[in-house]
């Protein structure tokens, strides 16, 4: 009887995972053709399990979601990994706390990043789940690690899952890869959210001490516990 190793049923729980994950991209509107990627830590490992470059969402499995580590180097897989690697690699060597990776073009938060312009948090959703404004990050050119950089340096001065990339688009974190998920659903709809506010008028900024309250309540008490 061969015997797994934990790792080896933890990359297996993963790729599944982030498999499933993906779905979601296109489910809400966030990405088109194969734009966007998901990745997960793989816990107490220095490897992370990505999405394979340039594949159709409809033709990611978990055999083909791609393992590689904390460099951005595959450790196992057919397929070359995302264009963000590297990027991810660099947001979990640098934020520990760090179990999931989003990457997204959705239309609204690009048309925000297009502009360098942080989304200001003038909805309860946007305390709730960003504590704040969605913060804008640096203008950095895919295929390396500058992309990575400019995620962490942004994120650690922000409680925000999200940052909006100038230029790019939009990254998000979180413990696991559904809650960096949850983040970049949710930042879409804050993005048209305010967007359409815009229109109309200026969008009434909330009291940062209500913010806080906001944002307390929503990380540590709303839903099942
Ligand atoms: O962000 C970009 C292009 O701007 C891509 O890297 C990304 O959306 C999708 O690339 P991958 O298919 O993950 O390699």
């Amino acid at each position: 009887m061969s015997v797994v190793t934990d790792v080896e049923q933890s990359i297996r729980n993963l790729r599944r995972e982030v498999a499933v994950l993906h779905a979601e991209l296109p489910r809400y509107g966030l990405v088109v053709w194969t734009a966007g990627n998901v990745s997960a830590r793989v816990p107490g490992h220095e490897l992370l399990v990505i999405k394979p470059s340039g594949v159709s969402y409809d033709d990611l499995t978990p055999e083909n979601m791609v393992v590689c580590d904390l460099e951005g180097r595959v450790v196992e897989g057919d397929h070359a990994p995302s264009s963000d690697t590297e990027a991810q690699a660099y947001v979990y060597r640098h934020l520990p706390e760090v179990g999931g990776v989003v990457h997204t073009h959705s239309p609204y938060a690009v048309a925000w990043a297009a502009r360098g312009e942080p989304i200001p948090c003038v909805t309860t959703m946007c305390a709730d789940e960003f504590g704040g404004e969605i913060p804008v990050g640096p203008f950095a050119i895919i295929g390396d690690d500058s992309i990575g950089r400019g995620i962490v340096e942004t994120l650690r001065g922000s409680r925000s899952p999200a940052v909006l990339m100038q230029n790019h688009g939009v990254f998000t974190v979180g413990p696991t890869a559904k809650s960096a998920v949850k983040a970049a659903v949710m930042c879409e709809d804050v993005a048209r959210s305010v967007h359409l506010s815009r229109q109309l008028g200026q969008p009434i900024p909330i009291e940062q001490s209500s913010v806080d309250a906001l944002y307390d309540r929503y990380q540590n008490v709303y839903g099942q516990r």
